[in-house]
């Protein structure tokens, strides 16, 4: 060996993939490292004894060995060599599987370079300084049988998180919009936590009316008011061990987040009517569609509470912001639909992907999934065309505000707001709002046949949403 390299760390850096070798091998030109590259984690093990790494950046899908089996046997060498996992297929397991395991961290690819070259830095600091890693390897028969779809970078982000959170028991705050797959994340989270193997309890606080929703989170006891014939145990002493998903946690009632906080800080709280403290261990995931910071603003939210819950916050983007997945999500769902319904399975022509992808799908997954169960009952042929999709759809919707245009509803709205105004009336908006909703919601109901699940998907909205304001509305039945 030359003295150089004695004295420099050295750097591994294994892919397949010709360009990634280059471009990392570029980026590390200057670094007091010396590089050296492999397409076959086999052949890298193999000069383990002469080049012995002081880090590894490796890909995952590789033909003779997987990544983390290459990084298994790397830490049976030696544990603390530091091993940076990237990927361009990253999907949860991955994600999950490489910070269960000793990897430094996980990379998903496209990556930044700066970023790229910022991690191994570290590692190799780290790996100098006889930084211990920590094995995080526990409980390795974890059940993940989730699916969550995400080939994007923003769905890696997610993952990234899930999987850094994974072991933790930390509070979770999950911000998206309806049908992102926030509940979705939520009993990811469950499964791949300690808790695994006890409750996973949910409730959308958005769709329980105010006045039962304390007894709902806290149960109540015989006689605690008018109609509380029996005790009853509320969702915080059912999730006891587990997992208490809130749903909507925007909408909570003030007097309610305060006696939230209360038992997220002191684990213990009264039923309705209770005199005895019950005392639980329950961890908290919440998720909302609405800016938490605006209603802290606006005084709807308690920010100690915000606080308390905001510890780890995980951002489930838009279908819209994630295009690329929708061809992804749509093929896995036409399986899943002709399996569940013993159809035959449906195929996307090209164009119906391309023209899928380019909708804006304001009730995001949750909309895309219903329109593959309509396809899987409704297309006529194994291939679906364009002229195959519901009429809705075939409109071309790419520019919204274009198309709400030439509808030219504005002109008599316009002239009913004039009208209003010179009156001297106050409160335009809050008097239209409900009239705009309900004409939208009547529409909507009309057109599914009054099926529920199917307006509110017209809507774009969420079923909890529609259930909550039709009754806002007075509109029930
Ligand atoms: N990435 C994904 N991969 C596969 N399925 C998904 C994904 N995201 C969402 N889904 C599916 O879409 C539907 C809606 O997801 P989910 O109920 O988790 O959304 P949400 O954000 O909690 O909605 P809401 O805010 O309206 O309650 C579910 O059927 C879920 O399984």
């Amino acid at each position: 060996m030359s003295e150089e390299m004695e004295v420099m760390p050295i750097v591994w850096v294994v892919d397949d993939d010709a360009s990634i070798r280059w471009v990392l091998e570029a980026a590390l030109e200057d670094k007091p490292y010396i590089v050296k590259v492999f397409d076959s984690p086999l052949m890298a093990l193999k000069s383990i004894e002469d080049f012995p790494p002081s880090a590894v950046l490796s890909d995952v899908r590789m033909p003779d060995m997987d990544g983390l089996t290459f990084m298994e046997a790397i830490h049976e060498k030696d544990k603390q060599i530091p091993v940076i996992i990237m990927t361009a297929h990253a999907d949860l397991d991955t994600a999950v599987k490489s910070y269960q395991s000793e990897a430094f961290e996980y990379l998903p690819k496209p990556f930044d370079i700066d970023e790229a070259t910022s991690l191994i830095e570290r590692a190799v600091k780290r790996y100098l300084s006889g930084g211990m890693v920590k094995s995080r390897r526990s409980n390795k028969a974890s059940k993940q049988p989730l699916n969550i779809i995400g080939g994007a970078p923003a769905m890696q982000e997610v993952f990234r998180v899930l999987g850094r959170v994974s072991k933790l028991d930390v509070t979770v705050l999950i911000n998206g919009e309806t049908g992102t797959g926030k509940e979705l994340v939520a009993r990811a989270l469950h499964e791949l936590s300690p808790r695994s193997e006890g409750p996973f309890v949910a409730l959308n606080t958005a769709a329980i009316p105010r006045e039962l929703l304390e007894s709902e989170l806290f149960g109540h006891e015989k006689g605690a008011f008018t109609g509380a014939h029996s005790q009853r145990i509320g969702r915080f002493e059912q999730a006891d061990g587990g997992t208490l998903f809130l749903d909507e946690i925007g909408d909570m009632p003030v007097d309610l987040q305060t006696r939230l906080l209360r038992v997220l800080n002191d684990g213990s709280f009264y039923r309705v009517g209770g005199r005895n403290p019950i005392h639980t261990n329950v961890r908290i995931v919440a998720a909302t569609h609405q800016n938490m910071e605006k209603l802290v603003r606006e005084g709807r939210f308690r920010e100690d509470l915000l606080y308390r819950l905001n510890i780890i916050r995980i951002k489930v983007p838009a279908l819209r912001e994630r295009r690329e997945d929708i061809p992804l999500l749509a093929r896995y769902y036409l399986e899943q639909e002709a399996k569940a319904l013993g159809l035959e399975e449906k195929t996307l022509s090209k164009e119906v992907e391309k023209f899928l992808s380019s909708q804006q799908w304001p009730g995001n997954v949750r909309q895309l999934r219903s329109l593959c169960t309509w396809l899987t009952i409704m297309a006529p042929d194994k291939t679906v065309y364009i002229e195959d999709l519901p009429l809705e759809l075939q409109e071309p919707s790419e520019d919204l505000s274009g198309e709400l245009e030439n509808d030219n509803w504005e002109t008599p709205l316009r002239r009913w707001a004039q009208q209003f105004l010179s009156t001297g009336k106050e409160g335009l908006h809050t008097s239209a709002e409900p009239k705009f909703e309900t004409v939208l919601i009547q529409e909507s109901l009309k057109a599914s046949g009054q099926h529920k699940q199917k307006a509110a998907a017209l809507l774009g909205w969420g079923r909890n949403t529609l259930t909550r304001k039709m009754q806002a509305l007075g509109l029930e039945d």
